[in-house]
């Protein structure tokens, strides 16, 4: 009798059949679930007009994802030629030629087919908010010549204005905290510390903190479904030039014809003019009467002297409040992580100084020797350093170490929770990145829906059927499995 083939068994067919449909299924959902990044993109560009310079930076996100879970990310960033815009007073139109390179290289950076979809904007901070207060109808005219200019490009232009403090410190804190993935987790947050030329910022949630105490302090979000009640202050005329002409102001009140500033390294010798050193608002009605035209500014590297006369731009003597920072300002006791960006960074970088590990006395004994470094060695040292900088890291460092722990309080011990950062994950720290995603939507208040499954959870399942079927299979197919057992002999 002829054997049956075991292949032609109904049941082997079936189950083959369904086999090789669930394998080929699961292949296809993988591989379209996982398909590699040919995913479109979209982008934003933010203009940072601050008081020392402008920079243009350019972020980017999957098109699909925006107003949810969404990464946003910095691609590209690009330095403006020149001062800040709010130098250019008595000629405006060049405000607005100086950003006309850094938008020629966005214009490279944004795939063409998406400019006009791409949305700029133009954030101006304490440099505009000074010239606003010594000359509202020049800074005006400042603002129209940049916006004239960005009109011009063939991005989404969506205004140049003049960010409040609040919004400075409020954004900064945001950016911080999306970049660390904090508040889609509704982790503890970090507080952020932002040092500019003109003004400073420090932004921080605190748990006995309402609110009510200094509702102008008081910024309160509802992000990814968690409610925040952020406290943040600027101080206009804080920032680490402003604050170097407020101690260069305390130094020059009686109008001398030289000045021995125990912040500038021995040796350091410049003419000032005192209508340029008062030439702020931040000390326009402090200056003196009947002075020369110039004054000598000599370095003496004196530690000690120098941390007494950045002390004496604080003012401790009032607060209405339960407790204040300085100048009256209330702050609420400090609480958590901190991240100190831009110049605070620069400067402790340029020190070596960015390790808050380093016991703050150790930190302070440090910068001293620096201080007292004279000038000559200091400029062969760092020849490829510009002067104006070199010149300037005794006093910012200084200020620095006296604005954190005289003005906002923190201690030996509290230190070490401050890391000085440039970039968190690729993007700078700074305001710009959280002014974009609040004015796209993109960071909704309530938390997205999750998928069903995360993405490592929905990979094991898929290996454990493709497992089991690839099995199931295998013994599908017993009837064709060598036969190991020995044939009966047969004598
Ligand atoms: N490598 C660098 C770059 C900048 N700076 C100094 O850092 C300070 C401020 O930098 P920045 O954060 O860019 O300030 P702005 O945004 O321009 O000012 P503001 O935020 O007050 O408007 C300036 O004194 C600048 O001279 C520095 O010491 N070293
Ligand atoms: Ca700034």
């Amino acid at each position: 009798m002829k054997e049956k083939n075991p292949w032609h068994t109904p049941v082997t067919i079936i189950i083959t059949v369904i086999g090789v449909i669930a394998i080929v299924a699961l292949v296809t959902v993988a591989v379209l679930q996982n398909r590699p990044l040919t995913q479109k993109y979209k982008y934003g560009i933010v203009l940072d007009a601050g008081s020392s310079h402008t920079a243009l930076y350019i972020y980017q996100w999957p098109a699909e994802k925006d107003n949810n879970t969404g990464r946003v990310e910095q691609t590209h960033s690009c330095k403006v030629k020149g001062p800040g815009i709010s130098s250019y007073a008595s000629e405006p139109w060049k405000a607005g030629e100086s950003l006309k390179d850094c938008i020629e290289d966005a214009k490279r950076r944004v795939p063409e087919k998406r400019h006009d979809e791409t949305p700029l904007y133009l954030g101006a901070t304490a440099g505009m908010r000074l010239l606003s207060i010594e000359d509202s109808s020049a800074s005006n005219k400042v603002f129209q010549a940049v916006e004239q200019s960005l009109q011009k490009s063939p991005f989404s232009f969506q205004g140049a204005r003049l960010l409040s403090g609040q919004e400075e410190g409020a954004f900064g804190w945001v950016t911080v905290n999306y970049l660390d993935d904090r508040l889609k987790q509704g982790l503890e947050t970090t507080g952020a510390l932002d040092l500019g030329g003109a003004s400073t910022q420090i932004s921080f949630v605190s748990n006995n903190y309402d609110g009510s105490e200094s509702p102008k302090n008081s910024v309160t979000f509802r992000l990814y479904g968690n409610d925040y009640n952020l406290y943040t202050n600027s101080f206009l005329c804080y920032g680490k030039d402003q604050a170097l002409r407020l101690t260069l102001a305390q130094q020059t009140q009686s109008g001398p014809r030289s000045i021995l500033d125990p912040c500038f390294h021995p040796g350091y010798n410049e003419t000032v003019t005192y209508s340029d050193l008062y030439d702020s608002p931040c000390v326009s009605d402090r200056k003196p009467q009947g002075a020369p035209v110039t004054f000598t500014h000599l370095g003496q590297g004196n530690s000690s002297q120098c941390q007494d006369v950045v002390k004496s731009i604080f003012n401790f003597t009032h607060c209405r409040y339960t407790q204040c920072s300085f100048n009256g300002v209330f702050q609420p006791l400090l609480q958590g992580p901190f991240g100190a960006f831009s110049a605070y960074y620069f400067v402790m970088n340029f020190l070596n100084l960015t390790d808050t590990s380093i016991p703050l006395e150790v930190v302070r004994k440090r910068l001293s020797i620096y201080c007292e470094t004279p000038w000559d060695q200091i400029k062969q040292r760092h020849p490829d350093v510009k002067l104006k900088y070199l010149a300037e890291y005794c006093f910012s460092g200084t200020y620095i170490l006296t604005l954190l722990t005289k003005g906002y309080n923190f201690t030996s011990e509290s230190y070490p929770n401050i890391k000085f950062i440039k970039k968190i994950k690729g993007s700078d720290a700074g305001w710009t990145l959280g002014y974009m995603l609040n004015l796209t939507n993109m960071i909704p208040a309530e938390a997205p829906d999750s998928p069903l499954l995360p993405h490592s959870g929905y990979v094991s399942i898929v290996t454990v059927i493709t497992v089991l079927l690839f099995v199931l299979l295998i013994f599908s197919l017993r009837p064709f499995w060598p036969r190991c057992s020995k044939q009966p002999q047969i004598i």
